[in-house]
């Protein structure tokens, strides 16, 4: 099978990379790199696999040689590239982490331990464009996707703590940058035991409204502080991040017209790097036992955890710095809310470059290899 891959040293890409070693993908294809600034130069070999020199990831004609083409390269190709490809008769498989294609009515999202059943069919069906779904709400849905199959949920709201990273490379740097230069404007005072906090405070807050702070990315700064507010600006008052919470969950799940969950609520950028936390309250049809849903939760798939609804089980386990870096989907903080039995509150987290983002693909590149041999 040969696999064009397009996007493979940008951040998602990277990380893309490095599961496909981790897992061994490159075993089972023929990898051919793309490159949008560097073609003709020595293409990488992961997996110990080589592959010709770099080829423009503007040749449609080398690109049309594909059986699949596996973009991270972000939603600008996507719009440029594929409708080309597709004009020009193209028929391999499209699989793409932009949100471009998403909520196109030929594409899927992907998010197989989650809608399985939904990429089978498509696939039964001739669909050729699998998109990964917007990181909040795979993660959402690696943690508490099963109450939704389950027929179990009315509605729910989504209050999310988002990570640099969902923003790009250069804003995790920002955010580190601007945890450094705080650090650095307050050393003397931080240093001396005996100076005051309020005089540590007020000159925080100065250097966080001075012109030196870093904040070219983000446009104001997020070090010590949050941004509520993330993608664009809708006419109905949501962010475009709040607008895909029920958009593209509903999508995910093959659920339509009167089948559809309401779920909306606030997407907030905060100083973590890569994992993205969400806060949940969940309107459940009816009242079921706390330990039935930790039992479903469990069940669901192997990277979810139910953490125990205690403090010091929460704050060890159910935060970034637990997660980073791993596939583990921690849910916790289960409990019934004052507003009756079937108010449940949730906390989740998990890692937005994987889950989020690189691992969907990945196992979409690997349900169409077996679906090969
Ligand atoms: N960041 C995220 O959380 C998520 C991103 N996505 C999607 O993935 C797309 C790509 O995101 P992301 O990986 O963050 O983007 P990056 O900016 O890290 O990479 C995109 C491309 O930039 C080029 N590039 C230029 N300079 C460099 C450099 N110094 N290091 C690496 N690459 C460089 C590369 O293209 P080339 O090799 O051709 O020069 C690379 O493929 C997004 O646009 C979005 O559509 C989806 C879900 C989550
Ligand atoms: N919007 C997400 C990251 C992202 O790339 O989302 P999408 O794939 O839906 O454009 C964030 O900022 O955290």
């Amino acid at each position: 099978m040969k696999v064009g891959l397009v996007g493979w040293r940008g951040m998602v890409g990277s990380v893309l990379m490095q599961r496909m070693v981790e897992e061994n993908d490159f075993a089972h294809i023929e990898p051919f790199y793309f490159s949008t600034s560097n073609a003709g130069h020595t293409s990488p070999s992961f997996g110990g696999k080589t592959a010709p020199d770099l080829i423009s990831a503007h040749d449609l004609t080398s690109l049309k040689h594909m059986d699949v083409i596996l973009t991270c390269q972000g939603g600008d190709y996507t719009s440029e590239v594929f409708p080309k490809l597709r004009r020009d008769g193209w028929n391999g498989y499209w699989i793409d982490a932009a949100s471009t294609l998403r909520m196109e009515d030929d594409a899927v999202i992907v998010l197989d331990p989650v809608n399985l059943h939904v990429i089978k069919d498509a696939l039964n069906n001739g669909v050729k464009n699998f998109i990964g779904g917007n990181c909040t709400v795979s993660l959402m849905l690696m943690g508490i996707g099963a109450l939704y199959q389950e027929g179990l949920v009315e509605w729910v709201s989504a209050m999310t703590y988002q990570a640099a990273s969902g923003a790009g490379a250069q804003n995790m740097r920002e955010l580190i940058s601007g945890m450094g230069y705080l650090r650095d404007g307050v050393k003397p005072l931080l240093d001396n035991p005996a100076s005051a906090i309020l005089d540590i405070d007020r000159q925080v807050a100065e250097l966080q409204r001075g012109s030196g702070f870093p904040k070219a990315n983000f446009g104001v700064p997020l070090a010590g502080s949050l941004i509520p507010y993330i993608d664009k600006q809708l006419d109905n008052g949501q962010s475009k991040e709040e607008w895909k919470g029920q958009a593209e969950t509903n999508k995910i799940l093959g659920q339509t017209g009167a089948n559809i969950t309401p779920i909306d609520g606030l997407c907030v950028r905060i100083g973590a790097m890569r994992c993205h936390s969400q806060a949940l309250t969940i309107k459940l049809k009816k009242d079921v036992p706390l330990n039935d849903i930790e039992a479903l939760i469990r069940s669901s798939n192997e990277w979810v955890k139910v953490i125990p609804n205690e403090r010091e089980a929460s704050m060890q386990d159910l935060t970034p710095v637990a997660v980073t870096g791993t596939l583990s989907i921690p849910v916790g903080r289960l409990r019934k809310l004052n507003m009756g039995n079937d108010y449940l509150s949730a906390f989740t987290v998990g890692d937005q470059l994987l889950w989020g983002a690189a691992e969907p693909l990945r196992r979409m590149l690997r349900l169409l290899i077996e679906q090969q041999s």
